[in-house]
């Protein structure tokens, strides 16, 4: 089967794909790769690995290592896939486009190969926004911390700042300090939002679609504007679309 592998600062989310189509799919949290990789095989029952094929934003020494633990464990040579000039009809806003990370650039091809225009928030270790237009030009885009990165940044930087209770989905005003922590950090990411989403539809259509993506995307969709498109699967799918261009197969 061709298992895809997509890294991020944070989780590793995987999907395999056999002669009959998907087979499998799931993520991890962490970095360190053995036991991460052992889980995987595991969840992979053993199925022979005819293509290997790696989108990491975990920096080269990282990929190195996960490379070799990945060709010791699958018995399968990992092909790294970067951000390039030109993609699937996309052609990167960066004079150095190997430096945009891997995981925008792949969504961003997915996007436009499903509407042409549109807008890609990924609510990962940090927030991206990124627009590209209906003739596959990408306009650039922000990267700001997620959410996890803004709350760790409060509990380093402070003394008494700590999240100790539940708290409801809120951007009301807090009377608490977890509170005053979980509405602002809400608050702070949903002004963010409106204000990339309005800043790219000035130079795309007005309604063009606006995606959400990544592992705090439901933390953050119901204090979002309705309309918002929630997918999960956009990297892995635009990982798989340019690699199925690449085989010459539909994708
Ligand atoms: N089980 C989990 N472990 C760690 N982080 C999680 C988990 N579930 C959700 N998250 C959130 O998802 C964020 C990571 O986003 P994600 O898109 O999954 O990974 P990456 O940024 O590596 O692509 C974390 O910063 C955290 O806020
Ligand atoms: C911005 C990112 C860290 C987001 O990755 P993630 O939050 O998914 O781990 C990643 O896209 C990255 O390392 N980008 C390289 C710098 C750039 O895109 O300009
Ligand atoms: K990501």
């Amino acid at each position: 089967m061709k298992l895809f592998l997509d890294i991020g600062n944070t989780a590793m989310k995987w999907r395999s794909r056999g002669v009959t189509g998907v087979e499998g799919g799931g993520w991890a949290h962490g970095r360190d790769w053995q036991p991460l990789v052992q889980r995987l095989a595991e969840q992979l029952g053993g199925g022979q690995v005819s293509e290997l094929w790696v989108a990491s934003v975990a920096g080269l020494e990282a990929d190195q290592d996960l490379a070799q633990v990945l060709q010791q464990r699958l018995l399968a040579r990992p092909q790294f896939y970067y951000s390039s000039a030109a993609d699937a009809g996309v052609r990167n806003a960066y004079s150095e486009p190997e430096r945009l990370g891997v995981d925008r650039w792949l969504a961003m091809i997915e996007v436009h190969g499903r509407h042409g225009e549109a807008v890609v928030i990924d609510c990962g270790s940090a927030m991206t926004v990124d627009a590209v237009t209906r003739a596959g030009e990408h306009l650039g885009g922000y990267i700001v911390p997620g959410v996890q990165m803004l709350r760790d940044s409060l509990f380093k930087g402070t003394a008494r700042v700590r999240v100790t209770e539940n708290v409801a989905p809120s951007v009301q005003l807090g009377r608490s300090t977890s509170a005053c922590v979980e509405h602002g950090l809400r608050a702070m990411s949903v002004g963010f939002v409106e204000f990339a989403i309005g800043r790219c539809r000035a130079q795309l259509s007005a309604e063009c679609p606006v995606y959400l993506t990544g592992g705090d995307a439901e933390w953050l969709r119901d204090s979002l504007p309705g309309g918002l498109l929630h997918d999960p699967d956009l990297v892995l799918d635009g990982f798989e679309r340019v690699i199925a261009a690449r085989n010459g197969e539909a994708p």
